[in-house]
């Protein structure tokens, strides 16, 4: 709702009422048109302020009202009767003032922000555009250069940076609504014609086909097969080539395709996801809303190889103070020099100060004596994790949480060589973990309540997606990828390239497909798993049993690949071949070419023709039916939780809406009947047996995703 007040005397002031971001409900419409109307007919109000209830202007239109009938005054006409109005109406802009909060405020006279503030259209992270206007204001008021950038990225910007782009016309330290209130009073009775966005026109650069057909170009391909970023890019070139009418009719015709689409469906989907997945809860029946974190004010890494020295700058960033501990001198040395850098590039970018300051270097563990938490991000080697958790119990304050880094170890094993399980987690960060904005939080049987409430609360204050999750191995995210890897070294020995097999995932939407990945992130990491869990063997086997291990098919390609020092990017050679060891653009390479062809040779193996469809349904389904037995296992919670783990983490386009969801969406009896047709022709493979939740789901008539944790508790109460 909205509530209406006068102040001094002459000023009508309505505050937006919908807590807690004050989102365009239709309630709030309703108020907002009612109040309107009822300011703009009392003679003794000279001019108007709108502003939010508790230092939020608005959050823009009510997203759980889309895909819903709609009710309430639309958006757009209200917007209209604001600009429209004979009275001065200024926007008091604190906290936020997105999407449709933001389009309200291009229809006021004016816009006051207070410094603190940030404005955005954010729709197109949605898989919306800016429909209530903002596509042809925001191009007349900015420019069109600006504009597109802002609506086809749909970033936030400052209160600074909205003056000087001229979004808003005054920012301020102080009270915002004191402040507009007073502007208010001195713009009452000018007259508004030069203040209505809509009937300015489109400032038009020279070039604009030219800018048009470059920022197109750029936005398909960073778009991945998302339609939003496209329709948003089509709007504007409405706002800069069509009268303001015409342009809103555009405008409209774009958002109908995109509001029905699945893409939104996905998008929004994920939004809400990210925010449920702070709900979490442990199956002992712990949970975010009965257990408090403890205060973390210092923390320690433990290991400044990339992860820690990722994980330190992420910490510091977040203002922690933190103790970055690393034994050898030389790597010591070049740990402090990478970790400045990093800290200064990014201060440059965001416009801040680098937190230098907040990091001391020590090669003594003694120096995580006095800290609330540790993160050991030593070598993936278990006795190495020991040897450091045993000296840890020993240096640091009673109560200390001990987390490790590990992507894979199992975290129990590890809680149970120290005196207090309880205060042990894990905190499986993605690298380069000052980038990557997704953080696994694993739990063991005996960790606490306060120890997994603490690590999340640390993830979220460093901007990370923070996902609790059961201790099994690989987690959720790596148990899963593990399969889909699997899927495509087997599409190799049949007759794929890794090219054919890269090129299906990238026009699914995955910004690498699973080779070029590999190559990037180092093909020696797995291969050293491989051998620690007695999977890869030096040289290459012959005989039928060459690919059978432990009983199952089982690739080598990956290990004599590793054999020949082909490591991927770094050593200039992998699946792909680079022009030197370092460089970032693969090559098709011949080699690889002929020793697929030799190997096959040399297995009896008959290469087929494999399409893009059949890449994509035994990567993408075995690896979904691996999210089904993890939710069968409670590995996860829910099916949020495992989606918000592969959109943050794996690169899974958001479009698409996370592999839960995106079965969903293709259908789950369709899901289940690919799997049983792959595994009744490779029954050597039972990963692809499709799990018994999926079956349960489609029997079930296959229940929309929020359903789902109904039908895992009858089948778990049935077991
Ligand atoms: C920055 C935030 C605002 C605040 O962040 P923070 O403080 O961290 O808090 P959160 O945890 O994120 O959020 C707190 C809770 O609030 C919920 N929330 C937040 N925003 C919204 C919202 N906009 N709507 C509903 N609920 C919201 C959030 O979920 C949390 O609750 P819970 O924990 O989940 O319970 C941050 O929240 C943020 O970034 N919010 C989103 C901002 C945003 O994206 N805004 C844009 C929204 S879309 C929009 O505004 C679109 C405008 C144009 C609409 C035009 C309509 C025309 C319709 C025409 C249709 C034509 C089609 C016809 C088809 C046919 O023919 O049928």
């Amino acid at each position: 709702m909205a509530q209406y007040t006068r102040v001094s005397g002459v000023v009508g002031l309505i505050t937006l009422q919908n807590p807690p971001v004050n989102a365009l409900s239709a309630v709030v419409r309703q108020g907002i048109v009612d109040k309107v109307e009822t300011a703009l007919s009392d003679p003794k109000v000279k001019s108007v302020v709108i502003c939010g209830q508790n230092g939020n202007f608005c959050g823009g239109a009510d997203i759980k009202e889309f895909g819903t009938k709609m009710f309430g005054p639309p958006l757009i006409p209200m917007i209209h009767s604001i600009e429209a109005a004979n009275k001065p109406v200024v926007a008091a802009i604190e906290g936020s003032a997105l999407g449709g909060g933001l389009e309200l405020a291009l229809g006021c006279h004016y816009r006051i922000a207070h410094s603190k503030a940030r404005l955005g259209l954010p729709e197109v992270t949605l898989g919306l555009l800016p429909a209530a206007g903002g596509s042809q204001r925001l191009p007349r008021l900015i420019g069109v250069p600006a504009a597109l950038n802002l609506i086809t990225t749909g970033r936030h910007v400052t209160a600074a940076e909205a003056l000087q782009l001229g979004i808003v016309d005054q920012v301020t330290d102080h009270n915002t609504v004191d402040a507009a209130v007073k502007f208010a009073l001195s713009v009452a009775g000018r007259s508004l014609d030069a203040r209505r966005i809509s009937t300015y026109p489109c400032p038009r650069p020279s070039d604009l086909d030219a800018l048009f057909e470059e920022v197109m170009q750029k936005v398909r391909q960073s778009a991945r097969g998302a339609i939003a970023p496209v329709a948003c890019v089509q709007a504007v070139r409405a706002a800069a080539t069509l009268p303001y009418t015409q342009g809103m009719e555009r405008e409209k015709e774009l958002m109908a395709t995109l509001f029905t689409s699945g893409q939104a469906r996905a998008m929004q989907y994920i939004f809400f996801a990210q925010r449920a997945v702070g709900r979490w809860r442990m199956p002992s029946g712990a949970s975010w809303d009965t257990s408090k974190p403890r205060p973390v004010t210092k923390a320690a890494v433990i290991g400044l190889g990339t992860m820690g020295r990722g994980i330190a700058v992420a910490l510091a960033r977040a203002g922690l103070s933190v103790v970055a501990v690393e034994t050898q001198e030389k790597q010591l040395l070049e740990a402090k020099q990478a970790m400045s850098s990093m800290l200064e590039r990014g201060a440059k970018r965001r416009g801040g100060v680098p937190a230098l300051g907040l990091i001391s270097y020590s090669q003594s563990i003694q120096a995580a004596a006095d800290v609330d938490l540790v993160i050991e991000a030593v070598f993936e080697d278990m006795a190495l994790k020991i040897e450091v958790f045993k000296q840890l119990t020993a240096v640091c304050k009673p109560g200390t949480l001990l987390c490790t880094n590990t992507s894979g170890l199992d975290v129990d094993q590890l809680a149970s060589e120290t005196p207090n399980p309880e205060l042990v987690v894990g905190m499986h960060f993605f690298a380069p973990a000052h980038v990557m904005n997704l953080l696994e939080v694993v739990y063991g049987p005996r960790s606490s309540p306060q120890a997994v409430a603490t690590a999340m609360q640390l993830g979220k204050k460093m901007g990370k997606a923070s996902v609790a999750v059961g201790n099994c191995s690989g987690f959720v995210g790596n148990r899963m990828l593990k399969l889909y890897l699997e899927q495509a070294s087997f599409l190799l020995e049949e007759g794929a390239t890794p090219e054919l097999v890269d090129r299906a995932l990238e026009e699914f939407g995955f910004p690498m497909g699973v080779f070029r990945m590999s190559d990037l992130s180092g093909l020696d990491v797995g291969w050293r798993v491989r051998k620690a869990a007695g999977l890869a063997e030096p040289g290459e086997a012959s005989g039928p049993s060459a690919r059978i291990r432990k009983g199952y098919r089982y690739s080598p390609i990956g290990d004599l690949v590793c054999e020949q020092g082909r490591f991927g990017q770094k050593t200039g050679r992998g699946w792909y071949q680079y022009e030197k060891p370092g460089s970032r653009v693969a090559r098709s390479d011949p080699w690889m070419h002929s020793f697929l062809e030799q190997y096959r040779a040399r297995h009896g193996l008959v290469a087929r023709s494999i399409d893009h469809q059949e890449v994509l349904e035994r990567c993408l389904y075995s690896l979904i039916n691996e999210g089904f037995r993890i939710l069968e296992d409670g590995i996860a919670a829910g099916p949020e939780d495992i989606d918000v783990i592969y959109v943050f983490g794996y690169g899974w386009p958001r479009h698409r809406g996370g592999p839960m969801f995106y079965a969903s969406m293709v259908g789950l009896a369709k899901v289940l009947e690919r799997l049983e047709h792959y595994h009744q022709a490779h029954p050597d493979v039972p990963n692809l047996q499709p799990c018994s939740l999926l079956r349960r789901l489609v029997a079930s008539g296959s229940p929309p995703v929020h359903m789902w944790r109904e039908v895992r508790k009858k089948l778990h109460s049935q077991l």
